[in-house]
């Protein structure tokens, strides 16, 4: 089957993707003075991030850095104590900005500008068309691979319906829609390598083919930008460069923007057009991967060194490289990574495959 990409190639497709820096010149989704506190404890502090349109862009950070309530944040499950969430759908929405926030409305969909601190979560799947996956598998195991798309697909199939019982008497609009519906469904599920097991339960689904199954789920509500939360968890190598090329094609082929939670550092390293970096809440790094992984406080937030002992990592790091010489910057780039991979995969204490929260 072959079908047309969901949205047009961006522009950005095949060109250098290192020499982009999308998040510093078309936004997709800012990120302002987000606070969100439990209580006494806060779990995200004052961050402010950019996310650029049509990156793929990883939220990183030692365990309990404060990634997934981030994304809690931005999908509407957590109501954050303070900031500012805009989501973009176009360059210009950011033209009004001021003045529309002033108005007390939560998106205006005219100029494709929706604040999402405002939208309940529904809302902004639905209208500010952010999707996302969790950290724990929920598909509807008993559900095929098909059923499980096309629930994605309710709200589109509502309309179809006129909101009426315009399915069950076959309406026209509800027939075509249908239709639209399962061959969207299919062309996710060949795009992740599942359509021969569309008929399956999604129960019977090896863990890695149901880590791929909720990404197509989450592309069939047609979002604009895909959220997701330790895709990688679990995965072999194999599965795990599979995914790498999946999350590539969703970037280039469909021009969605990916936002990235992942702790295995071989991803986010290879397949990043931006990282941030948190630790406590709060960020400590910000920029392409190659400038952040030899960052010594990333290293010495992964590291759980105390503020004072970062000028120390500084200077081992600072040292390497003077001891290796010029044009060894990659060198240390490398050894930096590994490090990374070491201390990331050290703090990554769960067991991925179970319930998280
Ligand atoms: N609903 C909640 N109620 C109280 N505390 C919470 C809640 N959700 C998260 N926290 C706390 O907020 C902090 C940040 O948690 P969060 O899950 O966002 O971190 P994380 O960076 O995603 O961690 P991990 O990598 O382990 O998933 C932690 O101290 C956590 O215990």
């Amino acid at each position: 089957m072959s079908l047309q990409p969901l949205s047009p190639t961006p522009a950005s497709a095949g060109a250098s993707r290192q020499t982009l820096r999308n998040w510093e010149t078309d936004v997709v989704v800012r990120v302002e003075h987000l606070t969100m506190r439990f209580g006494g404890l806060v779990a995200v502090d004052n961050l402010s991030f950019d996310v650029g349109r049509g990156d793929i862009t990883s939220l990183i950070g030692p365990n309990g850095a404060g990634k997934t309530t981030v994304f809690n944040c931005l999908t509407g499950f957590y109501k954050p104590t303070e900031g500012r969430m805009i989501m973009a759908h176009t360059p210009s929405a950011f033209a009004n900005l001021e003045a529309r926030t002033q108005e007390g409305r939560r998106y205006f969909a005219d100029d494709g500008l929706y604040l999402l601190e405002r939208m309940p979560d529904m809302e902004i799947a639905a209208i500010g068309k952010v999707a996302r996956t969790f950290q724990n598998i929920r598909l509807f195991g008993g559900m095929t691979l098909l059923e499980n798309l096309m629930v994605a697909q309710h709200n589109a199939l509502i309309v179809a319906s006129g909101y009426t019982f315009g399915g069950i008497f076959g309406l026209p609009s509800y027939r075509k829609g249908e239709r639209e519906a399962i061959d969207l469904a299919k062309y996710w599920l060949e795009k992740t390598n599942l359509i021969d097991r569309a008929d399956d339960p999604a129960a019977d689904l090896p863990y890695g083919d149901q880590r791929r199954l909720e990404i197509a789920r989450a592309m069939c509500t047609r979002p604009k930008v895909l959220c997701l939360d330790e895709p990688a968890a679990g995965l072999n190598p194999k599965e795990s460069s599979e995914l790498n090329t999946l999350l590539r094609q969703i970037r280039d082929d469909e021009g969605i923007s990916v936002l990235l939670i992942e702790h295995d550092m071989s991803v986010v390293m290879e397949i990043s057009d931006h990282v941030v970096v948190l630790d406590y809440g709060r960020k400590i790094s910000d920029g392409a991967p190659q400038d952040v992984r030899s960052d010594p406080k990333v290293i010495a937030a992964y590291l759980g060194v105390d503020d004072e002992e970062v000028d120390a990592v500084e200077a081992e790091v600072g040292q390497e490289t003077a001891e290796r010489g010029g044009g060894h910057v990659q060198v240390v780039d490398a050894e930096a990574a590994q490090t990374l991979q070491e201390l990331s995969a050290r703090s990554v204490s769960k067991d991925p495959k179970g319930d998280g929260r």
